[in-house]
C-alpha cells in the first residue's frame, strides 16, 4: 500500500507545472483541482473505512466480565463498552427511556434491543479506537440479530466467562456498588434470564467457531492468564497480516 502512495505522490509532483496549471485555470482554481485529485486518490488508495475489531464479552451475572474487561483494556488497548453501564448512564441522564430502563433492570429483565444497540453504536462512533470490548451484549438472540441489522458487523471474538452459579451469587451479594439489581430476588431472575436467553447466544457463537470459554474461578489474575493468550494470538496474527500486505504491495 505505502508503495502505491509513494508512486502517486511522485506522479503528482511531476505534473506540478504546465499541464496542471492549464487544467487548473480551466477548473477556475488550482485548489479545486488538487483537492479533487487528493479526494479521488484517497478513494482509490485507502480502504473506505477500517472495519473495527469487535469482542463480545459474555457470562452470567457476576461472572467477572467487567473486572476482566478492565485488564484487557490496560493490556491490549481496547475501548470498553458495557451495555449495562450505558443503560445505567441513560437512567442517570433522565432520558425519555430512563424510567422504563430502570424498571427492566430492577426486575432483572432485558431492555428492548434497538435501544441498547443504539447506545452501543453511539459509543463506537464517538471513539477513535478500532478495537471494542462489548460487555454484557448480546444477552438474547434478539440482541444479536439487532446488532447485525443496525451495526452490520459480526464479532471477531466472543469470550464466555463460565462461572458456577453459587460463586456468581456470592460475588454479586458482596459487590457493594449500590446496584438496584444486586439483591437475591433480582439475582434469581437474572440467572434464569441468562440460562433461558443468553446460553442460546453462546451456543450460536460456539457453533461458528468464535467462542473462547474461560473457566472463571480463581483469582482475577489467574483468570486473566487464560484471557491474555487469546488477544496475544490475535495481535500476532494482525502484525503478520500487515507485513504480508506490505510485501504484496
Ligand atoms: N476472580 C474473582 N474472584 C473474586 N471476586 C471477583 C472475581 N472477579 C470479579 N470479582 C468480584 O465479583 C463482583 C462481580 O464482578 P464483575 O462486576 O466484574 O462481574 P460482571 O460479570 O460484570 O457482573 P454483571 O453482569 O452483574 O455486570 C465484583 O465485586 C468483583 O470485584
Ligand atoms: N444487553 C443488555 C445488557 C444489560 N441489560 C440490562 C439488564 C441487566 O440485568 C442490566 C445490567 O447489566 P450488567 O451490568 O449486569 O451487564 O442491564 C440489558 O437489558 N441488555
Ligand atoms: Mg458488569
Amino acid at each position: 500500500m505505502w508503495r502505491r502512495v509513494a508512486s502517486l505522490s511522485s506522479f503528482l509532483s511531476s505534473y506540478s507545472t504546465s499541464f496542471v496549471a492549464q487544467t487548473a485555470s480551466r477548473l477556475n482554481t488550482w485548489e479545486s483541482l488538487t483537492t479533487r485529485i487528493a479526494q479521488q486518490a484517497n478513494g482509490f488508495i485507502a480502504p473506505k473505512e477500517k472495519t473495527p475489531f469487535i469482542t463480545f464479552v459474555l457470562g452470567g451475572p457476576g461472572s467477572g466480565k467487567g473486572t476482566q474487561c478492565i485488564k484487557i483494556v490496560e493490556t491490549f488497548g481496547f475501548t470498553h463498552l458495557s451495555a449495562g453501564d450505558l443503560l445505567r448512564r441513560e437512567i442517570d441522564s433522565n432520558s425519555a427511556d430512563g424510567a422504563m430502563i430502570l424498571n427492566k433492570i430492577k426486575e432483572g429483565k432485558i431492555v428492548p434491543s434497538q435501544l441498547t444497540v443504539k447506545l452501543i453504536q453511539k459509543g463506537m462512533e464517538s471513539s477513535d479506537n478500532d478495537k471494542f470490548l462489548i460487555d454484557g451484549f448480546p444477552r438474547t438472540e434478539e440482541n444479536r440479530v439487532s446488532f447485525e441489522q443496525i451495526i452490520g458487523i459480526e464479532p471477531n471474538v466472543v469470550l464466555f466467562f463460565d462461572c458456577p452459579e453459587e460463586e456468581m451469587v456470592k460475588r454479586l451479594l458482596n459487590r457493594n456498588q449500590g446496584r438496584v439489581d444486586d439483591n437475591l430476588e433480582t439475582i434469581k431472575t437474572r440467572l434464569k434470564v441468562f440460562e433461558a436467553l443468553s446460553l442460546p447466544v453462546i451456543n450460536y457463537y460456539s457453533q461458528r467457531g468464535k467462542l473462547y470459554t474461560i473457566r472463571a474461578r480463581g483469582t482475577e489474575d489467574e483468570i486473566f492468564e487464560q484471557v491474555r493468550p487469546i488477544f496475544t494470538a490475535f495481535e500476532a496474527c494482525h502484525v503478520s497480516t500487515m507485513i504480508l500486505s506490505i510485501q504484496l504491495c
